[in-house]
């Protein structure tokens, strides 16, 4: 061979090297990193793997940069707290014909048996219970002997302190989200599980209370472990972006749930936010395997920070259906505070007494529209006064 062959074979051998080890660059770059080392695994999916058809959860960021023509979105600013049921009194203007009819018979003076049963139909009617009922009725019987007057002031107000105590201001009403430190000694989220029947309004709750949340200044991260109705966690992504607030969810219908839990609560951690909220699909009572769902969603969550709140989503227009549900719900999971949805234009606001009782277990917040803000924290004596106007 000559030497210009030998020069030429030579420069082909450099030109191979380098072509290759550009293709091998681009390669590596363009696969990206598809499998996360070991410690980026989420210990839940490495203990446990997501039951058949779970995929990745997909954070749903509001803050994603937008491109610089598109206007970045306004965020809402929730309407403040404080004085929200105050605003929305109006709304239980249905459950205010309990007061005044107790009001009209109570101020016909010397009552007949037939006014007490009338007042007994009302209470009942009205949802109160058997038992509150009873204690009421005997209440007002002595009362009014003691007053011996039909004065509608007196009898107002009479009735207010009756009502006001069968409502029980003393219970615990805080939705406990404060700040907590782990065992680890590091601060976690407050985690917060929302559970109950089909329907009852647990996703747009959930959204409600998130702006509730940001009214107050707190840091939120969403859950969609509402995997079983595809739209469930669209709604949810959309109450979030709405408010600015990351959203938790799978991309696919029927994933795990008690895994889509799991990473809310982690990516709560990871963002240093400080309330977790979490959203479950509606199940029946009679269920018995989705009811065991909620422990595990709970069990799995609380690997991640303790679950300070469970709350049970009942609507107020279900009447003794709802109180079934209630106790069934309680045996599965620690029920920690009750919201009670619908209650604006139900006849049927006595729920709350008979619900409280069942349970022994707060009302925390009613829902009285489907207004975005139309959630308020429930406060006993707004109630009765309401009741009574
Ligand atoms: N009037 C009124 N409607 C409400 C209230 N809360 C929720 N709703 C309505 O109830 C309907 C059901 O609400 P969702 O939040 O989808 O109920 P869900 O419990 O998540 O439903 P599932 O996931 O199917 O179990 C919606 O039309 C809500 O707007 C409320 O306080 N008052």
């Amino acid at each position: 061979m000559t030497d210009q062959a030998w020069i030429l074979i030579a420069v082909l051998v450099v030109v191979l090297v380098v072509v290759g080890a550009v293709a091998l660059t681009t390669g590596r770059r363009r696969r990206g990193p598809t499998t996360l080392p070991p410690e980026d695994v989420s210990p839940y999916e490495v203990d446990q793997p997501p039951a058949a058809g779970a995929s990745a959860p997909v954070v749903t960021a509001p803050e994603e940069p937008a491109p610089p023509e598109t206007p970045a979105p306004t965020l809402e600013r929730p309407e403040p707290v404080a004085g929200r049921m105050q605003r929305l009194r109006a709304r239980l203007a249905r459950s205010g014909t309990i007061g005044q009819t107790l009001l009209s018979i109570l101020s016909r003076g010397d009552l007949a048996e037939n006014d007490w049963e009338e007042i007994e139909e009302t209470l009942l009617l009205a949802d109160v219970g058997v038992g509150p009922t009873t204690e009421l009725m005997d209440k007002l019987r002595t009362e009014t002997k003691v007053l011996g007057t039909s004065d509608a002031e007196q009898v107002r107000a009479v009735l207010r302190r009756e009502l006001l105590e069968l409502v029980d201001p003393t219970m615990d009403r805080v939705l406990h989200v404060e700040p907590a430190i782990g065992d680890d000694g590091q601060p976690h989220p407050a985690t917060v599980l929302v559970v109950g029947v089909n329907g009852t309004g647990k996703t747009t709750t959930v959204g409600k209370l998130a702006r509730l949340l940001v009214a107050e200044d707190h840091d939120v991260v969403l859950g969609a472990a509402d995997t079983f109705r595809a739209a469930a966690a669209d709604q949810l992504s959309t109450w979030g972006a709405r408010v600015g607030v990351p959203v938790v969810r799978s991309e696919r219908e029927g994933a795990d749930p008690a895994a889509v839990a799991f990473d809310a609560v982690k990516e709560g951690r990871g963002a240093g936010a400080d309330v977790v909220l979490v959203d479950t699909a509606g199940r029946l009572q009679n269920k018995a395997g989705l009811m065991d769902e909620l422990g595990k969603i709970k069990r799995v969550m609380s690997r991640q920070a303790p679950v300070r709140e469970v709350l049970l989503v009942l609507d107020a227009t279900t009447g003794q259906n709802g109180m079934r549900q209630a106790e069934v719900f309680s045996q599965a999971v620690d029920i920690t505070g009750i919201v009670l949805t619908k209650l604006d234009g139900t006849a049927k606001g006595g729920i709350v007494v008979a619900v409280q009782r069942e349970l022994g277990v707060p009302v925390k917040f009613v829902g009285l529209g489907e207004g975005p803000d139309d959630l308020a924290p429930f406060e006993p004596e707004e109630f009765v006064d309401a009741l009574l106007s």
